[in-house]
């Protein structure tokens, strides 16, 4: 079920160095000269409020049990709704978010193997608004790229955190969860072939239909 706000949310996922970030700054001004009557912000997860910043430090650098990670992904998230995206879309801003809980789906539970049930329930305790409705992005934008490229473009740019360090398996079987969730819900998802040029993205990206309220 999608979002019963005013405002418009919208996030971006893929495997680490799919090329989100590229995107992110440009596509959030594309929108705002788009919709000047709607303040457009860019936040991300893990992080987006003091204590997720602090939490993505710890998840990003500390080994831990792989419960813990999901629940601590989640305690985040529960935060950033709270105190950022809840509000935004409330008082009718477009909030875009670098990840939000398909990256759990795909990480802790295509990556690491956390069972779906235990991940629906932090979904649904953490998301359920107060009229009992789910919160879920109004549009998904998935970047889909091989491991193999993305590895290959992560290692030219930067020392890699806890997860860039996992194997090539770990990212396809990543992949495969962020690509069976965007099948399942096409509505939302907005699938885009990471492997051709920046360019070229750009100009799928300025061509989605977004229609906030
Ligand atoms: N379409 C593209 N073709 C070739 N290289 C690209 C493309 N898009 C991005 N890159 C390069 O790949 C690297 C990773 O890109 P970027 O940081 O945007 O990925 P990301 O998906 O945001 O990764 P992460 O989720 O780990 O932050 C950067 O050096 C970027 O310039
Ligand atoms: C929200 C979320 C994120 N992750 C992982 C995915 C990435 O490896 C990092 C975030 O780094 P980025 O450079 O900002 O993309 O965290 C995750 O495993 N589970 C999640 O729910």
């Amino acid at each position: 079920m999608t979002n019963q706000f005013p405002g418009y949310f919208i996030s971006f996922e893929g495997i680490d160095g799919a090329g989100k970030s590229t995107h992110l700054d440009a596509f959030r001004a594309l929108l705002q000269e788009r919709f000047p009557h709607q303040e457009v912000i860019l936040t991300r997860e893990p992080g987006g409020t003091a204590l997720g910043e602090k939490l993505r430090s710890l998840l990003l650098d500390s080994p831990m049990n792989i419960e813990t990670e999901a629940l601590l992904m989640f305690a985040a998230r529960r935060e950033h709704i709270a105190q950022v995206i809840e509000p935004a879309l409330s008082s009718g801003k477009i909030v875009i978010s670098d990840r939000f809980t398909d990256a759990s789906f795909a990480y802790q539970g295509g990556g690491r193997g956390l069972s779906l049930n235990k991940l629906n329930a932090l979904e649904s305790w953490v998301q359920t608004m107060p009229n009992g409705q789910l919160l879920q992005p109004n549009l998904t934008i998935l970047f889909d790229l091989p491991g193999s490229i993305a590895e290959s473009r992560r290692s030219q740019v930067r020392t890699p955190d806890k997860f860039e360090k996992m194997d090539l398996s770990f990212f396809e079987k990543v992949r495969q969860e962020y690509l069976r969730r965007a099948q399942l819900d096409p509505q939302r998802f907005y699938l885009i072939d990471a492997t051709q040029t920046k360019e070229h993205i750009w100009n799928l990206l300025k061509a989605i239909e977004i229609n906030p309220a």
